[in-house]
């Protein structure tokens, strides 16, 4: 059975969530949930008020335990006076609700946060020496139970920020037995994404000897992670749809949850995933914490944050929602016919500029608008002998982790692909973001050019726009002039600024068009390419952004 979010649902048949306990191998009792199909317009899935993830009793579930962690001695001395002193040279700005405790002082060194010694191995083998601002301030905050808002530019080591903590949160629980339900969840909007965060929470928990972390995505076997999920493990990361599949056919349970990440929350938001992301949080058990990440925090994300997150302390570090200056920003107008020579002309040059000095050819990512346009010019790049690979959600999942681990390992220096790559997607090497075509939003933009310049290091991003594009090209012109100035501002973002802008540049459209009928021939009936029909059916879609067709899991 796949699942489908409430906003694809119809009045047709709906799934209904049963809650059953279940006799563990170990004796325990846990809770299993199971779905059958019937007409009637009430699923649980769909109502608020369902209680289709609430476990049903917790007697035989060991209680959660929030770990007896502290930092070293010579940060607890810190003084208030040297805390704003560091926070102020890291660019880090923290906010508590004023009747709860301040926040744990910024730690500048992995040794002073006194972590499990296995982990402190693992972040060695993995090249980290230094934490990164975000790290810094974010893990003393998770390390010490508080729930957090974490939100920083990209490429700026978040995904480590909240999975170092979640496994020394883990390391603390009584252990996983068989068909015990996870004890740390992480939610992802993208397959690649939740597949990268995977990687990395591997990567530190390698030397701890049977802790296990599963991937749960659709696109995958899911017998297989079913067995996997029910022999127990200690985090899963997953995308939302898959992993209610799982909850519905009992494979997993939220029983032993009392860590959760949201990475990239807005994102999943916007998919249409809020009404299962409130359930899984209104079911966890009562002692859990909770981290939301993001490089932009719209509001949405802080109505959430207050439903869910208990006193919960924000950290924002840098200039968040808004273009890293660690990307030079690029603007070429062209007309639509142009577009596909213009990128030709730019790619071949740099591959024979590479040649000529003898380099190799630096990584880049294209973003187009559509899965039918990704192929297309995947096809073109080839033709011209240049090494690319597309990547949308049209692709079966085997092509996707192809495509990646093709771009990834460099044997293919081009990717072209739809807005599934421009969350989170951290691929080494990635010199050159080209905009083919302009996304709808300054949001989406500040995350496509983030692709490049991760990690202190320094990127290119090129755009092509049209005369359709104005509005946007407005707000990414200030943004330019805003990083020249060394005064970068935050851009509205969220459900409502992007409705905004696109109902600013369908009016633009609109009037454009009305312009060239009135001035070229009178009254004629008008000729919306495709794209453009897209666009605008998107933005009258109900739940703005769910509609965007590149985005599948
Ligand atoms: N302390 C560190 N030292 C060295 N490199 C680091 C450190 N922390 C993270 N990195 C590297 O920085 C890169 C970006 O990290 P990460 O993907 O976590 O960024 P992010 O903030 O989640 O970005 P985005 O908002 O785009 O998702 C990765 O390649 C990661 O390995």
């Amino acid at each position: 059975m796949s699942y489908v979010p409430p906003h694809l649902r119809n009045s047709g048949p709906t799934t209904t969530t049963k809650i059953s306990s279940v006799n563990l191998d170990n004796g325990r009792t846990n809770l299993s949930f199971s779905s059958s199909s019937s007409s009637s317009s009430n699923s649980s899935l769909s109502s608020p008020s369902s209680n289709a993830f609430r476990r049903s009793s917790a007697s035989s579930v060991p209680n959660s335990v929030l770990p007896q962690w502290q930092p070293s001695e010579r940060v607890l001395r810190m003084k208030p006076d040297q805390i704003e002193d560091v926070r102020l040279r890291l660019n880090v700005d923290v906010t508590v609700a004023s009747d709860s405790s301040p926040a744990l002082a910024p730690i500048e060194s992995f040794t002073d946060m006194c972590l499990h010694q296995s982990i402190m191995k693992d972040i060695a083998i993995h090249g980290y020496t230094t934490p990164t601002p975000i790290q810094a301030q974010a893990m003393p905050v998770a390390l010490s139970g508080r729930d957090m808002l974490g939100c920083a530019e990209t490429g700026s080591g978040k995904t480590a920020a909240f999975s170092i903590p979640m496994i020394q949160h883990c390391l603390a629980q009584p252990p996983v037995c068989r068909g015990d339900g996870p004890l740390a969840l992480v939610l992802a909007p993208t397959r690649e994404l939740a597949q990268q965060i995977e990687k990395e929470v591997k990567a530190f928990s390698r030397s701890l000897e049977s802790f296990k972390t599963a991937i749960v995505v659709g696109g995958t076997n899911i017998y297989e992670q079913r067995s996997e999920l029910k022999a127990g493990v200690n985090i899963v990361v997953a995308t939302p749809g898959r992993f209610i599949d799982h909850l519905q056919q009992g494979n997993t349970s939220l029983s032993r949850v009392s860590f959760v990440v949201l990475d990239e929350a807005d994102r999943m938001l916007d998919m249409g995933f809020e009404p299962q992301i409130r359930e899984v949080m209104r079911s966890l058990p009562e002692k859990h914490q909770t981290l939301l990440f993001s490089a932009t925090m719209p509001v949405e994300i802080e109505a959430l944050a207050q439903d869910y997150l208990t006193k919960p302390v924000q950290v924002r570090v840098g200039n968040v929602s808004s273009p890293t200056a660690n990307v030079s920003q690029t603007l070429n107008k062209v007309s639509e016919s142009e577009k596909i020579d213009r990128l030709l002309a730019l790619l071949v040059e740099e591959a024979s500029q590479a040649g000529r000095s003898g380099r190799s050819v630096q990584l880049t990512i294209v973003f187009v608008e559509r899965k039918t346009r990704c192929d297309e010019v995947a096809e073109a790049l080839v033709a011209q002998d240049l090494h690319a690979v597309a990547l949308h959600g049209g692709r079966s999942q085997s092509e996707r982790e192809a495509a990646l681990r093709e771009f990834r390992n460099g044997s293919t220096n081009i990717l072209v692909a739809t807005d599934v790559a421009s969350r989170g997607l951290d691929v080494t090497g990635v010199a050159h973001v080209i905009n083919l075509d302009l996304p709808k939003t300054m949001e989406d933009y500040v995350h496509r050019i983030g692709r490049t310049g991760r990690a202190g290091s320094m990127g290119q991003a090129t755009s092509f726009y049209t005369d359709r594009d104005m509005v946007l090209v407005a707000q990414i012109k200030k943004a330019i002039a805003d990083v020249e100035s060394g005064n970068p501002v935050n851009y509205a973002v969220g459900k409502d600024a992007r409705r905004k802008e696109r109902e600013a540049a369908a009016s633009h459209k609109e009037a454009r068009t009305a312009l060239s009928n009135l001035s070229v021939m009178g009254p004629r009936p008008i000729n919306i390419e495709d794209k453009y029909m897209f666009m605008i059916a998107a933005s009258n879609v109900k739940g703005e952004g769910a509609a965007d067709s590149a985005w599948d899991d």
